[in-house]
């Protein structure tokens, strides 16, 4: 891999939007101490920026700016705040190469794939905007002739939002989405990792025209410290979540004090099924698109790829021969569809992963070594069993690991023991199979002969300590409402 420094400014047509001062009720601030943090490109390992660390008493400004901005912002009629979130979308779509860089810059995924995030982020913003024009109430029949029962829905208050690395563009965007498009304040904490896609959301959200203070994106290294000023601060009314089930824990445990609404994306352990009667042409194409999508790094990727018998071996030979298609590199250059992972830890996990199954006598197909840095090469192995690591753990990198299974009963059994129930896949043309599996499968997402299922259009979540409400879809918008019943005595 070229080792080279990233000159990220001269990469971007518009070099403004590569912003390292926090955005704190409208205003772009350093920390008051001007602390900073260092953001580095995973790919060369080089500080990219030095971004503003703000202190938790800086986030508590942002939470009262916000709080005010919404008096304001929620007055508005929903297709006055439809009109902005659609220059939002508009902003963003033109500028989809350059958020693209910087996402690629801060986070690693290959620029093709981040030019596809920008876009899946920016469908989030256009579908709320459209969506809160469709808020409706409801007039119900009084239970005493005198009384007109009526039910309206408003903003829940200011929404506090910490976000993961992996998708640093359209996580914020989920959740940004439906609550400034039904009038909510809403204050963004992205990872210490890849804060860069965040701050330039918020230079477009501004240019779009959002008011002073109803958006702020703080900042920090200073991760629980902003998680427990979210949850004290009595201004945030939600709090909205995208990481691991143990921070999820965490933030709920914290949130409890003050009966905070929560919504919870959290870990996954996808299992990824194929059958004796699968495509399997499709079946490897669609394992590719779920296993590898930004190099594993999803909650929504197969982690566990169950293969009936009767075809286990050509699924191997075949998926293998996919896996050796893809091109490891620095997604800044051309033709890479494969780009690091995130830290040190992310690559001993997928180590520890693989050896585990070496240790229990599964070998390796493909792959299985360190390429330097922070990249790996994308790994199939077979002969894994229900008492190895990777049945429980959720890898987060490259690694396919193949079960042998005999039955669908047998299957559906072991797809479904685990605490995580987000996405789950499989592949059969049997119209019964598919209809027991498809209604079987404990998930919140179930793709059936695909390995793709992330829109906006559909609600996205998970059931068990998967997490808690649905984000994207008519349904995403709910988590940012309050229900109010209105008894009038005439
Ligand atoms: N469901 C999903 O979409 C995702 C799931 N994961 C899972 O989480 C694992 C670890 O990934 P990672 O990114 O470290 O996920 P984490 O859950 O550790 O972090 C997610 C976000 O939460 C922040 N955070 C961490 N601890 C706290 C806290 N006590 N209070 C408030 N905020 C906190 C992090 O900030 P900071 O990074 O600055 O510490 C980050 O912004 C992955 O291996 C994967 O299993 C990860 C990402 C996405
Ligand atoms: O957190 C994630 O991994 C994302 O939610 C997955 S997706 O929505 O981009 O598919």
């Amino acid at each position: 891999m070229t080792k080279h420094s990233t000159d990220l400014k001269t990469l971007l047509r518009d070099p403004s939007l590569l912003e390292t001062r926090a955005f704190v009720g409208g205003e772009w601030v350093d920390a008051a101490d001007g602390a900073t943090f260092d953001v580095l490109n995973p790919a060369r390992g080089d500080v990219i920026a030095k971004v503003a660390d703000l202190s938790r008493a800086e986030v508590a400004d942002a939470i009262d700016a916000a709080a005010q901005a919404m008096k304001g912002w929620a007055a508005r009629t929903a297709k006055e705040r439809a009109q902005v979130m659609r220059k939002w979308f508009d902003l963003m779509m033109e500028n989809q190469d350059d958020l693209a860089r910087i996402l690629t810059a801060e986070m690693g995924k290959p620029f093709a794939e981040a030019k596809g995030e920008i876009a899946y982020g920016a469908s989030f913003i256009e579908w709320f905007g459209e969506e809160a024009k469709r808020v409706y109430g409801e007039t119900i029949p009084g239970h005493q002739s005198d009384k007109r029962l009526t039910v309206i829905r408003q903003p829940i208050g200011v929404v506090g939002s910490i976000t993961p690395w992996n998708f640093p563009n359209a996580m914020i965007a989920r959740k940004a989405g439906p609550a400034l498009a039904v009038g909510c304040g809403f204050v963004a904490r992205p990872a210490a990792e890849t804060p860069l896609s965040a701050l330039a959301m918020a230079v477009l959200g501004e240019r779009a025209g959002l008011p002073k203070g109803i958006l702020s994106v703080v900042t920090s290294s200073r991760s629980s410290e902003v998680g427990k000023e979210f949850c004290e601060n009595h201004l945030v009314r939600k709090l909205t979540f995208t990481g691991s089930t143990e921070v999820g824990r965490i933030l709920l445990r914290q949130a409890a004090d003050q009966v905070m609404k929560c919504s919870m994306e959290l870990g996954g352990n996808a299992p990824f099924i194929v059958f004796d009667d699968a495509d399997l042409d499709a079946a490897v194409e669609g394992a590719m698109a779920s296993k590898f999508r930004n190099n594993g790094q999803t909650c929504v990727c197969a982690n566990r790829i169950y293969v009936q018998a009767g075809v286990y071996d050509e699924f191997a030979r075949r998926l293998a021969a996919a896996v050796d298609k893809l091109n490891v590199g620095d997604g800044l250059e051309d033709g890479i569809t494969t780009g690091p992972l995130i830290n040190e830890s992310a690559v001993e996990k997928v180590e520890e992963h693989i050896q585990d199954v070496l240790d229990g006598g599964g070998q390796v197909v493909t792959g299985g070594d360190r390429l330097g840095g922070l990249f790996f090469q994308p790994t199939v192995v077979k002969g894994v069993t229900d008492n190895m690591k990777v049945a429980t753990e959720e890898t987060f990198g490259p690694l396919a690991p193949l079960f042998r299974f005999e039955t669908e009963e047998e299957v559906v059994e072991k797809a479904n023991a685990t605490i995580f129930g987000l996405a789950s896949y499989f592949y059969a043309r049997d119209v019964g199979r598919i209809t027991r599996v498809q209604e079987g499968l404990e998930y919140g997402i179930v793709g059936v002969n695909t390995g793709i299922i992330s829109t906006e259009v559909a609600p996205f979540g998970g059931v068990k300590q998967s997490g808690l409400g649905r984000e994207g879809s008519r349904h995403g918008i709910e988590d940012f409402l309050e229900m109010k019943y209105i008894c009038l005595s005439i």
